[in-house]
C-alpha cells in the first residue's frame, strides 16, 4: 500500500485542476488527490488537510492565493454550510461546462465510450438559474427552520433559498412561528421527540402554494388552530396538508397525509399539458428545466406517429403523455402504486387516450408488458440514480428494440448501461446534459442509442 506523506493539519499550494459533484476542487500533490471543498478549476489556493487516507487527502481552504477566472462571491449568505448547493462559488458558465465534463469523462472512463467528446453536446442551461425550484423541503428543530448542513443532520436555519420561491420566506416565517408561539413542538431527531419535523411546500407556475406539515404524531384537536394560524400567512395558499410520520430517521414523509383545509392537490403545467400534483407525488423539481429536458426527449424520439413506446420508470407518467401525440401507444411501468393512479388520471385529464399504465417492477413486468401490448418501437429509460437492472438491457437487446432514450440523473450508471447496451449491439448516437438542479453537482442527461448490429 502506498504510504501518503501528507499529514493532518500541514499547510500547502496546489492548483484546483478538476471539480466533482460533490463540490469539491481536485489538486494533486506529491502525486497524491487532494479533494478541496468549493475550489474551483484554476484557484491556486493555500490548503490546510484536514484528512489523511491511504490514497488521497482532504484539504480546507484558508487562503486562495490566486483565485480562478471562474471564481465569483457566492450570492447566498448560506453557502458554504448548508448543504443544498455546490457550485455557487463559480460563475453558472463554469458550472455548465463542468456538468458536460461530468457526463464526457463518465461515459469514457466507465461506459468505454471512445469518441464521447464528440458526442456529448454542450449543457442546457437556465437564463436565471435562481428561485428555479417548485419543492421545498425545509427541516424543523428547536433551532429553526431551514436544511441539513454540509455532511451533517445538524440543520442550518435560514430566512430564504434563493433556489425556492420567494414565496419560502413566508413558509419559513410560518414555520417558525408554529413553534415559537406553541401551537407545535419542533421535532429532535437524535432523541425522536417533538411533533413538527418539516415542512414541504409546493409552489405551480400559476403561484399556487401546496403547504405539507410533516409531524412525527398528530392531534387532530390542534387541526383547526393550525387552520387559522396559517392560512393568512401564506398568500396563494391552496392545499394544507398533514402527514404523519412517526418512523425515526431522516425520511421526509410517513405514509399518512391528510388534507387539512383548502384542495388535497394543486394544478401545474409543463408546456400544454396540466398535471394535478398531490401531497406524495414525484413531479420534477425545476419545470421550466424540464420542459427542456423533455423537449430534448421528444427530439432524441423523432417520433412518427407509428411506434410503440414504453416508457420506463415513468413516475406519474409526464414524459409518455409528453409523447403520446407522436406516438401509436405509450406503455408506462412504474413501482409507486400512486404514482400510477395520478399518471393515468394525468393521461384522461390531457385527453390522452393512447397511454396504459401498469404499476410494478420494470424489471418484473416489462416483457408480459411486451406479450400483452406487443414490442416497443422505442424505449425511454428514466431509471433511478442506481441505473437499470440488467435484465432490462437483456430485454431490449432480445426484442431487436431500434432505440432506447435514457433519461439519467447520475452520468456514473449511465455510463456503465451505455456499456452494457455498447456490448449488445447499441451504439451512442448523442447525449445533451441538461442543467435541471442549478447550483448543486447534479446533471440531468438525455442519450440517444440505437441499434446497429
Ligand atoms: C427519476 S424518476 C422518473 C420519473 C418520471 N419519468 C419523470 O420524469 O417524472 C424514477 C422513477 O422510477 C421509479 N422506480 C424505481 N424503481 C423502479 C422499478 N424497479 N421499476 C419501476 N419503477 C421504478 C421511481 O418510483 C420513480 O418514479
Amino acid at each position: 500500500m502506498q504510504t501518503n506523506p501528507l499529514a493532518v493539519g500541514e499547510h500547502l499550494t496546489l492548483t484546483i485542476m478538476d471539480f466533482t459533484q460533490k463540490g469539491q476542487g481536485i489538486g494533486r500533490v506529491h502525486g497524491l488527490t487532494i479533494f478541496v471543498d468549493d475550489g474551483v478549476p484554476g484557484d491556486t489556493v493555500r490548503v490546510a488537510i484536514t484528512a489523511v487516507k491511504p490514497r488521497y487527502g482532504v484539504g480546507r481552504i484558508i487562503a486562495i492565493e490566486t483565485p480562478s477566472p471562474d471564481r465569483i462571491t457566492p450570492d447566498c449568505p448560506y453557502f458554504g454550510e448548508c448543504g443544498g448547493c455546490q457550485t455557487q462559488q463559480m460563475t453558472y458558465g463554469a458550472e455548465l461546462r463542468l456538468k458536460r465534463k461530468f457526463v464526457v469523462d463518465a461515459l469514457s472512463r466507465i461506459g468505454g465510450v471512445a469518441d464521447a467528446e464528440d458526442r456529448v453536446a454542450e449543457t442546457l442551461g437556465m437564463e436565471n438559474p435562481c428561485r428555479y425550484r417548485n419543492k421545498a423541503q425545509f427541516k424543523v428543530d428547536a433551532s429553526g427552520v431551514g436544511f441539513y448542513k454540509r455532511q451533517s443532520h445538524g440543520l442550518i436555519p435560514i430566512a430564504d433559498c434563493l433556489n425556492q420561491q420567494v414565496s419560502c420566506r413566508a413558509v419559513i416565517a410560518a414555520g417558525e412561528a408554529l413553534v415559537s408561539e406553541g401551537i407545535l413542538t419542533p421535532y429532535n431527531e437524535a432523541r425522536h421527540r417533538g411533533e413538527l419535523r418539516g415542512i414541504v411546500q409546493r409552489t405551480s407556475t400559476q403561484g399556487d402554494e401546496m403547504l405539507t406539515l410533516v409531524v412525527s404524531t398528530w392531534d387532530e384537536a390542534k387541526a383547526q388552530g393550525i387552520i387559522d394560524f396559517l392560512v393568512p400567512r401564506i398568500p396563494g395558499l391552496k392545499s394544507l396538508n398533514v402527514n404523519i410520520n412517526a418512523r425515526p430517521g431522516n425520511t421526509i414523509l410517513g405514509k399518512e397525509t391528510r388534507c387539512l383545509w383548502g384542495e388535497p392537490r394543486i394544478e401545474e403545467t409543463l408546456g400544454h399539458l396540466a398535471f394535478s400534483i398531490s401531497p406524495r407525488s414525484f413531479f420534477q423539481v425545476n419545470t421550466q428545466q424540464t420542459l427542456v429536458l423533455y423537449q430534448e426527449v421528444l427530439k432524441a424520439a423523432a417520433l412518427s406517429g407509428h411506434e410503440v413506446v414504453y416508457d420506463l420508470f415513468c413516475g406519474t407518467g409526464t414524459i409518455g403523455i409528453f409523447l403520446a401525440a407522436q406516438a401509436r401507444l405509450v406503455v408506462g411501468i412504474e413501482v409507486i402504486a400512486d404514482a400510477v393512479v395520478d399518471a393515468r388520471e394525468n393521461a384522461a385529464r390531457n385527453g390522452v387516450d393512447n397511454a396504459v399504465f401498469y404499476c410494478g417492477k420494470a424489471e418484473a413486468l416489462v416483457a408480459q408488458c411486451i406479450a400483452s401490448e406487443g414490442p416497443p418501437d422505442l424505449v425511454v429509460l428514466d431509471p433511478p440514480r442506481k441505473g437499470v437492472d440488467a435484465h432490462i438491457i437483456e430485454l431490449i437487446h432480445h426484442h431487436r428494440v431500434p432505440r432506447v432514450v435514457y433519461v439519467s440523473c447520475n452520468p456514473a450508471t449511465l455510463a456503465r448501461d451505455v456499456k452494457a447496451f455498447g456490448a449488445l449491439g447499441y451504439a451512442l448516437k448523442g447525449a445533451r446534459p441538461v442543467d435541471v438542479f442549478c447550483r448543486t453537482g447534479h446533471v440531468e442527461t438525455v442519450v440517444l442509442m440505437s441499434k446497429v448490429r
